[in-house]
């Protein structure tokens, strides 16, 4: 069941085409990743979900047909503002009251969500004096507060140091339990933390999308991570002359070598660096990550 259905979504800006043409489907209950490069079209395309730009052509449909798409999805922006003044909840009893919840309704549910977003400790607190990570919390907090269908979040992690980022990605996951999730990113390896699907966009197009696992096997490539101390590039060139071997990259004073049975080639390469007496100082079979995949797909 798809909550959102997005069909050949554009937006010009005179000669300009931010998004070209996109369309995807959101499923009920997943956590989808819009994937791309600064500019690549991320927040273009989620203000125009966001009912915050008009798109210059394409249509979304919504489970129930709703009439407004903002009474069922819940929006933080890439760069939010708070009344810092206020403290966290009154923010949040606010913000709900402007949705149109009573202000009983309203408390109860902030209080509730105080609770989920790990802000009792500084929910008395003024906003000004909250760290980036407990903002950041504050307004996922905020885009939940009428329980939204969708919560649709730009870049929610990327302005976040080490430990602010932990704690947005830990209630991300605890947050698939209750809602549809979208959320934009340039760090892919948060994103392969949390995310099911994944959409991958670039120069405003989608150019690969679906299960995260789905697109991992399509794309699989099976490698493997040689470490040197140090000469790695000469033992590079007598890689690159072995036929079962597809290419061998250099990083550092590792080779990442490209095969095309990992099995049984761990065995072949096992045995050239035994018979050789090469100095390998480490021996890893690789996991290609969301990053070699948005590379691959990119290129
Ligand atoms: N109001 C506007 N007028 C003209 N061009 C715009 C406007 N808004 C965005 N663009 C252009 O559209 C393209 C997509 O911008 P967008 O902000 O959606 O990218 P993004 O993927 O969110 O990037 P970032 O990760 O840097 O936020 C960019 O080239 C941008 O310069």
């Amino acid at each position: 069941m798809n909550v959102l259905e997005v069909t050949s979504l554009e937006k010009k800006y005179k000669e300009k085409h931010a998004v070209k043409g996109v369309t995807f489907d959101l499923k009920k209950g997943n956590c989808t990743a819009l994937i791309g490069p600064n500019g690549a079209g991320k927040t273009t395309t989620l203000n125009m979900l966001a009912g915050l730009i008009t798109p210059t052509s394409g249509r979304f449909n919504t489970l129930e047909n709703t009439r407004d798409i903002r009474s069922i999805i819940g929006y933080l922006p890439q760069y939010p503002s708070f009344f810092e003044w206020m403290t966290g909840m009154e923010y949040l009893t606010f913000s709900g009251e402007i949705t149109g919840l009573s202000r009983k309704e309203s408390k109860r549910r902030s209080e509730e969500l105080i609770n989920l977003v790990n802000l009792s400790e500084g929910e008395n607190r003024r906003i000004s004096h909250y760290s980036g990570g407990m903002k950041q919390r504050l307004g996922i907090a905020q885009s939940l507060i009428h329980q939204p269908e969708l919560v649709i979040l730009d870049e929610p992690v990327s302005a976040l140091d080490p430990f602010g980022r932990r704690e947005v990605l830990d209630l991300l996951n605890d947050l698939k339990e209750q809602t549809t999730i979208l959320f934009s990113t340039h760090i892919l390896n948060d994103a392969e933390q949390v995310c099911d699907d994944v959409l991958f966009l670039y120069n405003g197009e989608l150019i690969e999308q679906g299960p995260l696992n789905d697109i991992k096997k399509r794309h699989h490539t099976s490698s493997l991570k040689l470490s040197f101390d140090d000469n790695a590039s000469r033992y590079r060139e007598v890689l690159r002359e072995i036929p079962w071997i597809k290419q061998v990259k250099e990083k550092g004073e590792s080779l990442i070598i490209e095969v095309e049975e990992l099995k049984r080639d761990r065995m072949r390469l096992f045995t050239l660096i035994s018979e050789g007496g090469w100095p390998v100082t480490k021996f890893e079979s690789r996991e290609q990550s969301l990053e070699d995949l948005f590379m691959k797909v990119m290129r």
